[in-house]
C-alpha cells in the first residue's frame, strides 16, 4: 500500500476516512446531505491531519479512496485524488479548525436551518427547552476544566450570515461570527444550511442533532404563534391570542 493510501485505508470503523463515509450516508437519510450538498470534515486526533470530502459528489456514495487529506501546518494536501477537487467548504472547515480548535465540522443543507433562516433575522434564538442542555455554553468549569453545557433556563443563540454565490465568499462573515459569538458552536447560512463544529466528531454530531431538533421545534412554535425564545408560561398568552 502506498503511504498516501495508508492515510485512508483502515479496518477501524472510527478511522476518520471510514467515519466520514458512514456519517454522510446517515446524513443523506436525514435529508441533511442530499443532491451533493453538505458534508463532513474530521481532524484525525492521532495525526492532526484534516480529512475532507471531494466537491460535487453524492456524499452518501463516497468511499475512503475519494477523500482528501490535508496537513494541518502547511495546509498542503498529503493525498489528493486526481479526478476530484476538494470540497468548496474547505476554507470554512480550515477556519473552524484554526480559530475554534474544532475536531470536526458538519455542514448540512437541513431544511430546518433554511426555514429558520427565513423566520429569524441575524440570530436564531430558542429558550427553555430541555434539548438546549445538549449544547455547550462555551464556558469551562474552573475546577473540573470540563465544558459547561447550556442550562434549561438559558437561551441558545446561533448567528445567521447571508449566503453568497460561492462557499469561499462566506469566510469573512464566518470570521466575524467567531468574534461576535465567541461561544457559538454553529453558524446558520441564510437560504443555504448550517455549519456545526465540536472538539470531536462525536460532540459535533450531538450538537448538530440537538440544534436540528431545536430548529424544527422553533418552526413548529413559530407556526403556533409562540416565539421560540418566549419565557416559561408566556406561551399561554400567545396561544390565547390566536
Ligand atoms: C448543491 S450543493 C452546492 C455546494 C454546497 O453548498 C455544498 O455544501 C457542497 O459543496 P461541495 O463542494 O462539498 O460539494
Ligand atoms: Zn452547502
Amino acid at each position: 500500500m502506498s503511504s498516501e493510501d495508508a492515510l485512508i485505508h483502515s479496518d477501524d470503523p472510527r478511522h476518520p476516512a471510514n467515519l466520514i463515509c458512514t456519517l454522510c450516508k446517515q446524513f443523506f437519510y436525514n435529508n441533511w446531505c442530499t443532491g451533493t450538498g453538505g458534508g463532513i470534515s474530521i481532524k484525525d486526533p492521532k495525526t492532526s491531519h484534516y480529512y475532507l470530502a471531494p466537491s460535487g459528489v453524492q456524499k452518501e456514495q463516497m468511499t475512503p479512496d475519494d477523500l482528501f487529506v490535508m496537513d494541518a501546518q502547511s495546509l498542503g494536501y498529503l493525498r489528493a485524488p486526481k479526478s476530484y477537487k476538494p470540497s468548496a467548504c474547505t476554507p470554512l472547515f480550515v477556519a473552524c479548525y484554526q480559530k475554534k480548535d474544532a475536531g470536526a465540522i458538519i455542514h448540512t443543507h437541513s431544511q430546518n436551518a433554511v426555514v429558520c433562516s427565513l423566520i429569524f433575522g441575524d440570530e436564531f434564538r430558542i429558550a427553555n427547552i430541555e434539548q438546549i442542555k445538549a449544547i455547550p455554553s462555551g464556558k469551562v468549569d474552573p475546577v473540573t476544566k470540563k465544558p459547561i453545557a447550556l442550562s434549561f433556563f438559558d437561551t441558545l443563540r446561533i448567528p445567521i450570515i447571508e449566503n453568497m454565490a460561492h462557499e469561499d465568499e462566506l469566510i469573512d462573515d464566518l470570521h466575524k461570527t467567531f468574534i461576535d459569538y465567541p461561544d457559538t458552536c454553529a453558524v446558520i447560512v441564510r437560504r443555504h444550511g448550517i455549519f456545526v463544529w465540536g472538539p470531536t466528531i462525536d460532540k459535533a454530531k450531538i450538537f448538530n442533532e440537538a440544534i436540528d431538533y431545536l430548529m424544527e421545534l422553533a418552526i413548529k412554535m413559530h407556526k403556533l404563534g409562540i416565539p421560540p425564545d418566549c419565557g416559561i408560561g408566556e406561551e399561554k398568552k400567545h396561544l390565547a391570542g390566536q
